[in-house]
């Protein structure tokens, strides 16, 4: 396997810090464009976002590491059939990595229970961090979902039909570091199967998210900045909704060195029975409907079975209008 990378490439980066950006004004389109611009190419991009304080980024990591800390039982008790729920780890295929998925957390009443999973006398400080983060970048996910798909002319009330039709899983991750000098993987090669990925990691100082090159040639190395910034990732539910015009960028997390990473993550993800499908806007002579219409869980499942289905292969095998 390839760790090639390039290091002068470099991710977009977006500002949307300290900025009341407002649909309508020169700003809102400018910044608008940028989004479409760096999702079409990269799938991918940093975003600069101060109402995630510096202080709350810690407070994750930290719960992240009471979590950890736990017993593997304990932790256990949060597993789930849905592979994107509960507690994922001691999975000999990928053996840096342990994460948890809390669904739908941004009811307080879904983050209480599967706190009192982990710790049944209460952990307020978790829940109150897990809910204040979960809010804050569900600010910033709305926002960019907005842009996108308004720079593409999409109605307003089909927007906000789409964000209502989704929900914030909230992910805790954690890559232990490794002994040898070389590098290795903490998390393969994939693309993501919700609609975004906002994602931040601690200070660590080797090794961490890398993201393919538009043409695959190159793993660009995400550098974001410690106290402010954060990957936004498109993900295949996306590049469904808009008909392939924005990119689903496939990443992968390297790791070197003895320090332990810990991410955090929001990933949108369709909450409706609808079938997912690009709204008209997005089909025309130029380009023609990709996808099939497809129930989202089902979709899910499927690529969960077998191996190397987590890319966009997985979803063109599924529903690809073009293949058949
Ligand atoms: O840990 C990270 O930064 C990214 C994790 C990731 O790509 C995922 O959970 O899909
Ligand atoms: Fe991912």
């Amino acid at each position: 396997m390839s760790f090639e990378t390039k290091p002068a490439l470099k991710l977009p980066v977006i500002d949307f810090t300290s900025r009341d950006l407002k649909s309508g004004t020169v700003e809102w389109d400018l910044v608008s464009g940028d989004v479409r611009t760096a999702l079409a190419e990269y799938g991918c991009f940093e975003a600069l976002f101060d109402k995630v304080t510096a202080e709350l980024r810690k407070a994750v990591f930290e719960a992240s590491e009471d979590l950890f800390r736990l017993p593997l039982e304990t932790k256990q008790r949060t597993v789930s059939e849905v592979k994107y729920k509960g507690y994922v780890g001691q999975n000999p295929t990928n053996p840096l990595y342990e994460g948890v998925g809390i669904d739908v957390a941004e009811n307080e009443e879904n983050v209480k229970a599967f706190t009192q999973k982990l710790w049944p006398q209460g952990n307020k400080n978790f829940s109150d961090t897990v809910l204040s983060f979960t809010k804050n970048v569900s600010e910033l996910d709305f926002k960019i979902r907005r842009m996108v798909m308004d720079s593409f002319g999409i109605n307003e009330n089909y927007i906000d039909e789409h964000l209502k039709s989704t929900k914030c899983l909230m992910r805790m991750m954690k890559y232990r570091g490794v002994d040898e000098t070389e590098e290795e993987l903490g998390m393969e090669a994939h693309t993501d199967r919700n609609v975004l990925t906002i994602v931040c990691q601690n200070d660590v100082a080797d090794g961490g998210l890398e993201v393919r090159t538009k043409d695959g040639s190159h793993w660009i190395k995400a550098n974001p900045s410690q106290d402010s910034s954060f990957l936004v990732i498109g993900g295949s539910i996306l590049h469904v909704l808009l008909n392939g015009r924005v990119q689903s960028a496939v990443h992968r997390v390297v790791r070197m060195g003895t320090e332990t990473r810990y991410s955090a993550g929001l990933f949108s993800m369709p909450n409706t029975e609808d079938l997912i499908c690009a709204p008209d806007e997005m089909v025309d002579a130029e380009y023609p409907r990709l996808f099939n219409p497809f129930d989202f869980e089902a979709y899910y499942k499927f690529t969960c079975e077998g191996s190397g289905r987590r890319d966009l292969s997985g979803l063109k095998t599924y529903c690809s209008l073009l293949l058949k």
